[in-house]
């Protein structure tokens, strides 16, 4: 059987065995319902008068949920749609055509694999098939891009870079929540960008399998597109599902905005269910520090009620420390980081 989900999804009745997730990892719930809580920022409003209250509401969501989505945010709905219909048209594909893409060597900056997870943590395989693309620097890294679908380099390099620019809009307002000053993230700690295509075949049984395991994002900020229900988050001791507005961003805070912001946002722990009837794709950007980043409280910050609560480090040290920790672990890497 080949590695790649969507290469043979379609064919099996049953799930394959070693998709199955033990008993205790199944998700009991593959509609949870969405949480209406989360709020959806109208960003238009920052402009105005509204900017302030525009400011409290992330803050609030950031440390209420570690998520919160995005409206009239400046990109445009089009390059959106025409970026999801390229991903569905590679992911369509003959599995031949998918297979000269496919590599195991987490050192290329473009990759097509399956079960990134597996086999040092969880030794379950996950229901889906990734697109890993490096981002920096995009006028080198974009030449190991593929050039179909037709029209792939223009349509995803557009993307990019216009979500990095959206990252760094929402960073400058955060930056204007905790109380330090605007740009603070706009050099080292957002040099790094990656950018990733989760594609979810439908599944025989979705109450069995897990698209992709629960884990924390490890860098600064993920703006993830998603055209369907999957995504969920583990808030206040259970899983609640996260509303697909196909026009919209969700916004996620990662595990070093956590430390820059000693814990005042969240990083939050998160998972993707799969369904019987469509193939889901999410696009996810996450943008993150150099690997030489000293990763700490912002000093702006630090006084003597704000004591450091999480040891510096390297952005590449965290990295390595989340890896080792990740699978499924509700519990976080940053708990070992803890002063
Ligand atoms: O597909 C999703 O909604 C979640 C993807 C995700 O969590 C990730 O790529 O880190
Ligand atoms: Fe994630």
């Amino acid at each position: 059987m080949s590695t790649l989900v969507s290469s043979w999804a379609k064919k099996v009745q049953a799930v394959p065995a070693s998709y199955i997730q033990p008993k205790e990892k199944r998700p009991e719930d593959t509609a949870a319902p969405v949480c209406k809580d989360i709020p959806v920022v109208d960003l238009a409003r920052v402009e105005g008068h509204d900017r302030y209250e525009v400011v409290q509401t992330i803050m609030k969501a950031s440390q209420d949920f570690g998520i919160f989505q995005v409206i009239n945010h400046g990109i445009p709905g089009e390059l959106m749609n025409d970026t999801m219909s390229l991903f569905k048209e590679f992911f369509d594909m003959e599995a031949e055509e998918k297979a000269v893409y496919y590599s195991e060597d987490k050192t290329k900056s473009f990759r097509l694999y399956a079960n990134p997870y597996s086999p040092k943590a969880s030794k379950v395989d996950s229901w889906r098939d990734t697109l890993h693309h490096s981002c920096h620097p995009l006028e080198e890294k974009i030449q190991s891009w593929p050039e179909k679908p037709a029209r792939y380099r223009e349509v995803v390099g557009t993307y990019v870079l216009e979500v990095k620019n959206l990252s760094l809009r929402i960073l400058d307002l955060i930056c204007e929540g905790l109380g330090i000053e605007l740009g603070y993230f706009g050099d080292e700690l957002s040099k790094t960008q990656q950018f990733v295509v989760n594609h979810y075949p439908p599944c025989p049984d979705p109450s069995l399998v897990l698209g992709i395991n629960g884990h924390y994002d490890s860098q600064i900020l993920t703006l993830l597109q998603q055209e369907a229900y999957g995504l969920q988050i583990f808030n206040d001791g259970k899983w609640v599902g996260v509303e697909p507005l196909p026009d919209a961003f969700l916004i996620g805070i990662n595990d070093q905005l956590e430390i820059i912001s000693n814990g005042k946002l969240k990083s939050t722990f998160h998972r993707a269910v799969t369904n019987t009837s469509i193939a889901r794709t999410s696009l996810a950007s996450s943008i993150g520090p150099s690997w030489e980043s000293i990763i700490e409280l912002a000093k702006a910050l630090v006084s003597e009620s704000n004591p450091k609560l999480f040891k510096p480090i390297s952005s590449k040290d965290y990295f390595d420390i989340y890896m080792a920790a990740a699978g499924g672990s509700k519990v976080s890497a940053l708990e070992t980081l803890k002063l």
